[in-house]
């Protein structure tokens, strides 16, 4: 909030009211959030404050004051958690200021207090989808220069997943940027100031990976300390060493989670029980994918925000059953393994139960009844469950046993571990249905959530309520026959209990015994010493059933919470369960084949088809997706495939489905293929198209560099390349040099398996130089009506870029079309013409050399020169006059 803001409310605070001064105080304690003050059944927003939120929200604006010097706006407060939700998915952060005692029982003002402030990152989000994951982030540095470490933790408060990870030495930065980009958490938390010559708040050029972080938090530098730090992750895990967690020796990962444990202290976030454990994680440990790569492929979402989801690889194998499956495939889109051993224990349960109609319907059936038993967990622990919430999480636990049958079906390795070391949790599947009625009511208030037989007392006391009532029936049955008014009646209501209600009209022929209460327009209310006598009775049962309801729920809660750990270890087979039935279902629908997986340079596929690509044109009706075949291997070659073909033709396509594909068969799942042999990718690389980044100030060609800077630096010989258009941005002869010694580059020195799509036909010449290079074409058929796409992709170069014929497809006014395809035919001519008067071997030799006509002199003189008949001095001048030339 502007310096502004708070002057006014330093000086409004000088004449205000006791309840203003709370809030004033409030205010300046958390200046970056918007107080919501609790009054009576509203909470109300103050000047700045109230303007924005009013506008935000769409609230009407009043004011505290004739003058309206004091803008106010406010909320019911039973209705507070919508327009709440609403501003936090804004970014903003809210301090709740609440009434901290009963207004009715206070004689002098209400002490009013802080109680939680909620932002983006620790609140939950109710309509959060189940597959989404809402992280909290923070991130510190220790060491500086190359021995800089930078710590990452991630929150999920939603469900208690909490890790934590590092980034060293030089490409540390960056690879922090890039995790941040990949995982979008809602909210990062980072020491203010400057840490390590970088900004976190994304005003440096190299943190523009991090401008999609809505809120970013600044927490006092002294936070992210070891000292400070470390300890409490410590304490709240109650560990002497943080070594169990795979921690150790690993203090700047460690320091970050210790900082957003202070983080959740300091907004006074309560229940963090099932935050239960931390894990250290490195992204070496599965196949690397970058931010880019995850955009560019649209694993989990579209590239450009607000399109159809259906672009997606996560849409298209979304086929589990449960909310937990859902995250875990979601995640493992993210982080594909890299082991072989893991990738063939899912291989292989995949396959026993893909081929298993029977078993597979059954195991998908147990889990219908399935709930979000992480998300229902964190509410029990966030204190935000009711005994609803707290049913339906019995009603997933009674699921399990079920579950756990159906996994014992199957044989394989992977199903075996699974069936033998989950926790069905009958225990606590027992003690719920055993304390909470089968339909309990929304809130705890509202009384009967818990059992009869759970407690004597409560039993007793309901009894005694309930005969009170029929005695009060009774009461107004005898009442009607000694008074002779038919319509009298025994009410009840929150501020005169219980009375007899008698019509003005009947009013004369009320007994002398009953005492007036009240003097309604049409009747007349009255008590009787009997009347009361019972209203206390049933009153005093009531309130103290209510504090035995409420006794035993917190004990069930508490109990809930202590096994919090075997429940969310639970929940992570259940999702792993999911996922691997999701797989099987889907190979068996699809026709997916089991990858052949190996510790190899190869990928190669035949007849493969891209899985959202087919699908999409499935239930479009849009025709058959043409099959195409790869062949790569890193070490034998090809380690490069150049395609060419026309515009439309189906490159990108090509490119995406061998990405797609790999990510697949890593994950573990079936492939679309007839057949898939594939060599462990470590990691993917993609530049692909322009990104948005030029939406962000820099240009698509900086990007362009940028990320293919990025992959020649970093590929190994086990990665997956794909460059698709490289060097378009620029100027034709700038763009073709590049992508010409890229080429050169990831074949000579990396060998990575790299499938580049490129509309440069030079580039095809480089595969008479360059022994593990292949050229492939996309085909198009040639006909009357002009040119139609086969989609096939086929050994050799383009012949054609039939550019001009696509443009026409698009659309171009045909006067536009003549022109280019005359102009076009000028420079084919001019290009014959020069290829015609230069002998065949210089031919050859300017394709190759096209690119530095300047050495190509110097090359010229050297041949020329009689080395023989020189004079000492003559070389020496010579020389002396070549490198005159070349320095220009
Ligand atoms: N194998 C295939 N079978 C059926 N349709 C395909 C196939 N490959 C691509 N297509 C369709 O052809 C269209 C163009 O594909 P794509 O974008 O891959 O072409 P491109 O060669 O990369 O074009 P450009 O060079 O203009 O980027 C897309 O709509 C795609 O769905």
């Amino acid at each position: 909030m502007a310096n502004e803001t708070v002057t006014n409310f330093a000086e409004a605070a000088a004449g205000a009211t006791p309840a203003m001064r709370q809030y004033f105080a409030a205010k300046e304690q958390y200046p970056d959030c918007l107080v919501f003050c609790r009054i009576g059944d509203f909470y109300e927003l103050f000047y700045e404050d109230a303007i924005l939120v009013s506008r935000v929200l769409q609230l009407t604006l009043t004011a505290r004051d004739r003058e309206k010097k004091q803008p106010m706006c406010g909320v019911p407060y039973h209705a507070a958690e919508v327009y709440l939700q609403k501003l936090l998915r804004l970014g903003y952060k809210v301090a709740l200021l609440e009434q901290m005692e009963d207004p009715k029982l206070t004689k002098t003002v209400v002490r009013r207090e802080v109680t939680r402030v909620l932002t983006p990152g620790t609140a939950l989000d109710p309509t959060l989808g189940a597959e989404q994951s809402n992280y909290l982030a923070s991130a510190g540095v220790l060491g500086s220069g190359a021995a800089q470490v930078w710590g990452l933790a991630l929150l999920d408060l939603s469900t208690g997943e909490f890790r934590a990870t590092e980034f060293a030495g030089v490409g540390g930065w960056a690879g922090l940027v890039d995790e941040l980009g990949r995982v979008r958490p809602v909210e990062l938390l980072y020491g203010s100031g400057l840490l390590g010559g970088v900004n976190l708040a994304g005003e440096s050029e190299t943190a523009a990976g991090l401008d999609g972080i809505r809120t970013k938090t600044a927490v006092e530098e002294w936070v992210f300390t070891a000292d400070h730090a470390v300890p409490l992750v410590r304490n709240h895990f109650k560990v002497h060493s943080l070594d169990g967690m795979g921690l150790g020796g690993h203090e700047a990962a460690a320091m970050a989670a210790g900082a957003l444990l202070h983080y959740m202290r300091a907004t006074k976030q309560g229940g963090l029980e099932h935050v239960d454990g931390l894990r250290f994680y490195e992204r070496s440990t599965c196949l690397e994918l970058d931010a880019v790569s995850v955009r560019n492929l649209e694993l989990v979402e579209p590239l450009f925000s607000g399109e159809s989801v259906q672009t997606t690889l996560f849409y298209t194998m979304d086929a589990c059953c449960t909310p937990m499956g859902k995250r875990l495939l979601r995640a493992s889109l993210l982080r594909p393994a890299s082991g072989l051993g893991e990738i063939e224990a899912r291989l292989e349960a995949v396959g026993e139960a893909a081929g298993d109609l029977r078993r597979r319907e059954e195991l998908r059936r147990s889990m219908d009844g399935v709930l979000d038993l992480e998300r229902l967990l964190g509410r029990v622990a966030l204190d935000s469950a009711g005994p609803r919430e707290v049913m339906a999480l019995a009603k997933t636990l009674g699921c399990l046993p079920g579950v756990v049958a159906a996994v014992r079906l199957f044989g394989s390795a992977r199903w075996r571990e699974l069936g033998e070391s989950i926790d069905p949790l009958e225990d606590l599947h027992e003690m719920i249905v055993r304390t909470i009625v089968e339909e309990p009511p929304v809130s705890l208030g509202d009384g009967g959530a818990i059992r009869e037989g759970v407690d004597a007392e409560l039993d007793e006391l309901r009894e005694l309520s309930r005969s009170g009532r029929q005695a009060l029936a009774a009461i107004e049955e005898r009442e009607r026959e000694r008074t002779g008014i038919g319509s009298l009646k025994v009410r009840f209501n929150n501020v005169f209990g219980y009375y007899l209600e008698v019509t003005k009209a009947n009013a004369k022929a009320v007994p002398s015994d009953y005492e007036r209460k009240q003097t309604l327009v049409n009747a007349e209310r009255f008590t009787t010493p009997e009347l009361k006598e019972y209203e206390t009775k049933i009153l005093t049962a009531q309130e103290r059933s209510g504090e035995i309801e409420k006794k035993i729920f917190a004990e069930l809660r508490r109990q809930l919470l202590d096994a919090a750990g075997r429940m969310r270890d639970t929940a992570r087979k259940i999702a792993e369960i999911d996922l691997l039935g999701c797989f099987a279902h889907l190979a068996a629908l699809r026709g997916w084949v089991r990858p052949q997986v190996e510790e190899s340079g190869v990928l190669e596929f035949v007849q493969a088809r891209h899985p959202v690509v087919e699908k999409r044109m499935e239930e479009s009706g849009g025709g058959r997706f043409v099959p195409n075949s790869v062949h790569l291997d890193a070490d034998a070659g090809p380690a490069v495939l150049l395609i060419t073909g026309p515009n439309m033709g189906g490159k990108s396509t090509y490119l995406r489905m061998a990405a797609l594909l790999v990510v697949m068969a890593q994950m573990g799942s079936f492939v679309p293929a007839e057949r898939m042999r594939l060599g462990l990718v470590d990691r993917i690389y993609t530049r692909i198209g322009a990104s948005d980044n030029v939406a962000r100030g820099r240009s698509t060609f900086m990007v362009e560099m940028t990320e293919t800077a990025a992959i020649l630096n970093t590929a190994t010989n086990r990665s997956l390349v794909l460059l698709d258009e490289m060097g378009r941005g620029t100027a034709t002869y700038d763009g073709l040099s590049l992508a010409w010694a890229t080429v050169e580059h990831l074949h000579d020195r990396i060998g990575a398996r790299t499938l580049f799509a490129t509309h440069y036909h030079e580039l095809t010449l480089l595969a008479d130089r360059l022994a593990r290079l292949t050229n492939l074409r996309v085909t198009v058929k040639e006909t009357a009506g002009g040119i139609v796409f086969l989609h096939t992709v086929e050994a050799g170069p383009a012949s054609k870029s039939y550019g001009i014929e696509v443009a026409r497809l698009a659309g171009l006014p045909t006067g536009v079309i003549a022109r280019a395809r005359e102009v076009l035919k000028v420079h084919e001519r001019a290009e014959t013409q020069q290829v015609r008067e230069a002998s065949p071997a210089q031919g050859a030799q300017m394709q190759m050399t096209m690119f530095t006509p300047l050495s190509q002199r110097i090359v010229d003189r050297l041949a020329e020169a009689d080395v023989d008949g020189l004079t000492p001095r003559e070389a020496l001048n010579l020389l002396a006059e070549l490198q005159r030339e070349l320095k220009g």
